[in-house]
């Protein structure tokens, strides 16, 4: 089944305005397919992505639509539904992994700690996945790395933790936020390809956020272009590269 977003609108509350971060956004992501959301910096991307899996931290409010799953709303999901359902069926993989990994804790508790909150396994199941999944996305010596802490990992192996995090509980959809744009060029691209990999082999459903067109044209089934808060222009990539029908998207194509 897929995720699918109707009319998807958040905004932030400010004492003096209210910023429509999200104004109406609609589109879906099938199974094993990559949808890319593509557009400038401030136009909303991660303000879509973070409202997906109720993680709008206020002035920020979703004030309507509808992100259904298998039939459920996960808008309006009592917390603790939406805590297991974040992970197993539906994991974020963001930016910057500064952000996401807990600096005080071994990248092994942490993933440990992430399979035992979701699944009824003994500690040892839990390390044996988390070894498991660091092994997936090509980290070296994954049963030394267990014991480390993430300040000890380069940038780019820290990221491979964060994408090792999402993999973890086999998640049906990925959502990635601009996942490798804090990365050199060479490890983007590494990081990039085995993502996509993985994605395959899982067969997960997956929603690609980046102003990256290079990109969009690799990785992406269909484009959804996003412009102050509204998608501007939405179909197959082939359709939407060979002719755009949006002023806006025309812009992007020739700023690249
Ligand atoms: N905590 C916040 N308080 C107030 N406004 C916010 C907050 N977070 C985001 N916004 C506003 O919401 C709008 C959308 O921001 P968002 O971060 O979703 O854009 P983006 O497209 O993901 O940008 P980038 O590519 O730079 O990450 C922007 O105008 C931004 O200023």
């Amino acid at each position: 089944m897929a995720l699918i977003v109707e009319d998807l609108r958040t905004y932030y509350f400010q004492t003096d305005k209210v910023i429509p971060a999200v104004d109406g956004v609609s589109f879906a992501v099938s199974p094993e397919k990559t949808v890319c959301l593509v557009g400038e910096s401030g136009c909303g991307k991660s303000a879509v992505a973070l409202s997906l899996l109720g993680l709008i931290e206020p002035p920020g409010k979703i004030v309507a639509g509808r992100v259904s799953l298998d039939g459920r709303n996960l808008l309006t999901l009592p917390p603790e539904e939406l805590r297991l359902l974040r992970g197993q069926d539906v994991a974020i993989i963001f930016q910057n992994s500064c952000y996401s990994l807990n600096p005080s804790l071994t990248i092994g508790i942490q993933l440990a700690e992430t399979v035992l909150s979701h699944r009824e396994v003994s500690q040892s199941a839990a390390k044996e996945m988390a070894v498991d999944v660091l092994r997936r996305v090509r980290l070296p010596e994954p049963a030394k790395l267990y014991d480390r802490y993430p300040f000890e990992l380069s940038g780019g192996m820290q990221q491979r933790v964060m994408i090792a995090m999402a993999l973890l509980l086999k998640p049906r959809y990925l959502i990635a936020d601009e996942p490798t744009s804090a990365l050199d060029i060479t490890t983007q691209t590494h990081i990039l390809d085995e993502l996509m990999e993985l994605k395959e082999q899982y067969g997960a459903g997956m929603l690609f956020i980046t102003h990256d067109l290079a990109v969009v044209a690799e990785i992406a089934d269909e484009v959804a272009v996003m412009n102050q808060g509204k998608i501007v222009e939405y179909g197959s990539v082939f359709e939407v590269f060979q002719n755009p029908a949006h002023p806006y998207t025309r812009q992007l194509l020739q700023a690249v």
